[in-house]
Formats: C-alpha cells, structure tokens, sequence
C-alpha cells in the first residue's frame, strides 16, 4: 500500500520584493512551499533583485512565481488568486513610509485601507479560502495612554498611514469575526534588517554612518532625533507571521521587543560602530521633521509568546552592526566599479 504524502503548501505574498517579503518568502521555500509573489507594475528591479537573492536558480523557477499586479486591480489579482489557489495569504503589500503619507494621504489609504478591504473581499468570495495574515502596524496606536501596548490597546493613529493601517486592522478583524475568514493582524513595530529600505531612518543611518566613515559624505540631514522605537530584526518578525497562520485560531498579535530606544542612540551606536561621533555629522533639517509624531511606541508581545511560542532574539546592537557593515561592503564595492552615481546618498527619506 502507498502512502500519498501530503502536497507542500502554496503561498501568496504581497509585497514580495520588500524587506519582509524576501524574508518570508525564504522561510516558506526552505519549508518546501510554493510561492507566488504579486510585485507592482512598474517596478522593474523587484524581479532582479529577488533573482540575485535566490541564488538557488531550481528554486527560483520550480517554487518561486512572482506575478505583476497593483493592489488597485483587483481583476488581475483575482485571477491570481482562481489560478493559483493559494493555501495561506501574506498581505504585506501598501505605501509603507508613515512621513510620506503625510503628502499622500489618498493614495496611501487608497492602498493601505481599501487595498486590504478589496483583497479581503476577493479571499471571501473564493470557494476554497485561504488563511490571510495582514501586516498591521504599531502606527495604529498613534499616541496612546498606556505603554507597553498590545492587542487590546485602543487605536489612535496620528498619521495618514496609521489612520489607514487602523481601519485594515479593524476590517481584518471584522472578516474574521463576521464573515468567518481565516484572519490575523500582525500588529508588527519597527523591524529593520541590511535589507531594510533607505527610507526609514535605521537605514538613512547605517548607510550615512558607512558612507561617512569612507570619505563618501561629509553629514547627515535629520528630522528630530527624541522619538522613541521598539526595533527588532526582521526575519523573527516573518517567522511570527507564519506561526499566526499555523495556529488552530485566527488571531491578532502583537510582535514587538519590549525594549525602546530613541533615534539619538540608534544613531550613536551606529556612528560608534565605524569610531564616529554622530554629533560630529548630524544636521537637524525641518524637510524630515513630521507634522505629527508617534513620540514613543513599545509593544508587549507576550500574546505571540505565550500563544505561538514566538520571542525576538536579535539584540539591536548585533542588527546595527550588521548593516553598518553591509553598508560600507557595498559602498567599497561601489567606489571600486567607480560607478559615482551609485554612490549618492538618500537625500530624500
Ligand atoms: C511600525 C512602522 O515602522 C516604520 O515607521 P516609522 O516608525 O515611521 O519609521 P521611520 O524609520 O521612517 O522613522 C522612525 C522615527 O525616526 C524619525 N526620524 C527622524 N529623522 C528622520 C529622517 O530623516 N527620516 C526618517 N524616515 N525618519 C526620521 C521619524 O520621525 C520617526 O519618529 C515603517 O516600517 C512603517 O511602515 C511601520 O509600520
């Protein structure tokens, strides 16, 4: 008698050529799922940079599928959904820069709220629903009462990003409790990583503290340095995601450190890392100053520990070093291959 084994699941991810997305996609291929990865219309190093990632080219082309669609076209993302019939779906996908909401807020609500409210919509019309996980954020807080915060916090965004972030966190909730969908929040703080995008203030940094220590860049233009982050390491915020989804119960959780620290000390460790002083280089400039600001954010992630067995390990320490030093390798390489257009520093973020 043969014994049929189970078929590997399939996975949908949004978002895929992000920081999360990469992450979580090699999590899912080293478990043996198949991956379908939905990347935006016009961006055209999603698939590059993807390809240079799995270097394992059989994986790539036997398990990794990646899929051009906008999260505003919600045929093409349906017929994805009809053709691939996915297993579990990672919704990681949105504008994701809270201070750039702040110039966008319609279309970042365009994509964030209504772009989780129309796939929520495709995932209950299927006839074989898959399990959907949505990317909150510790944005949805905004400025509230009570620090730690977790999953009974109340939510009082304060950014156009957090305002939208909070109305899918609610809607997520609401196809759960009322339409039955398999649905989790994870309700995610800042996570950071050498894959972490120029945007985001660990990142504009690291790469200023890389770039200034080689000659690269003489200072480094800033917002306020006072606002407080809890920052993990994002491939254990991934491995939280996936546990959600493997869980007998739909669920929202929190997946935070516990542990905070201002954007000052994150730069001083940074700029000690290449024997730096930070308050040599930092220039306050108001073009990053935000119009409203999440002052301190902490979360309490004892849900995810108590309930998945899921904790943060990385100390910031160790996830500043290691992006420092992808920065300068990358820089090096840069100045070597002369290539000095590629050497211009995120002036923008
Ligand atoms: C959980 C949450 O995490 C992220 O959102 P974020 O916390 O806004 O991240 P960030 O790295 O842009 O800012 C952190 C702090 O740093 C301050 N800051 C000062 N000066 C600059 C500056 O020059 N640039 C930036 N970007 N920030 C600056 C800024 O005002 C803020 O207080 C996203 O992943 C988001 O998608 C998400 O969900």
């Amino acid at each position: 008698m043969t014994t049929e084994k189970p078929s590997a699941p399939t996975a949908l991810i949004t978002g895929i050529s992000g920081q999360d997305g990469s992450y979580l996609s090699e999590l899912l291929l080293e478990k043996g799922y198949t991956v379908h990865g939905l990347v935006r219309r016009n961006s055209s190093t999603s698939r590059k940079r993807l390809e240079e990632l799995f270097h394992d080219k059989t994986i790539y082309d036997r398990r990794l599928f990646l899929h051009y669609a906008d999260l505003d076209d919600m045929t093409t993302i349906r017929r994805i959904l009809t053709k691939t019939a996915p297993d579990e779906v990672y919704h990681l996908a949105g504008q994701s820069h809270v201070g750039a909401s702040f110039e966008i807020p319609e279309s970042t609500c365009e994509f964030t709220a209504m772009g989780t409210l129309r796939l929520l919509e495709l995932v209950r019309d299927l006839s074989k629903r898959p399990k959907f996980l949505h990317t909150s954020s510790s944005e949805i807080f905004g400025r509230p009462d009570e620090s730690p915060q977790n999953e009974d916090t109340p939510m009082r965004p304060v950014s156009p990003y957090g305002v939208a972030k909070a109305f899918a966190t609610q809607m997520t909730r609401l196809y759960r409790e009322s339409f039955e969908v398999f649905a989790c929040n994870a309700i995610c703080y800042n996570h950071e990583s050498p894959r972490r995008g120029e945007s985001f203030v660990t990142r504009k940094i690291t790469r200023a503290a890389a770039a200034i220590s080689l000659g690269i860049q003489d200072e480094l233009r800033m917002g306020s340095l006072n606002a407080r982050r809890d920052w993990g390491y994002a491939p254990e915020y991934v491995e939280g995601m996936w546990r959600m989804l493997q869980h007998e119960r739909p669920d929202d959780y929190v997946l935070a450190t516990g542990i905070d620290h201002s954007v000052e000390e994150f730069m001083a460790s940074a700029f000690s890392a290449v024997g730096l002083d930070w308050s040599d280089y930092y220039r306050r400039d108001p073009r990053f100053i935000r119009p409203a600001e999440c002052c301190s954010l902490i979360g309490d992630a004892a849900k995810a520990h108590q309930i998945l067995g899921w904790k943060c390990e990385a100390d910031l320490s160790v996830i500043v070093q290691a992006m420092v030093d992808e920065d300068r390798q990358k820089l090096q390489h840069l100045q070597r291959s002369a290539e000095p257009s590629a050497l211009d520093t995120a002036g923008n973020s």
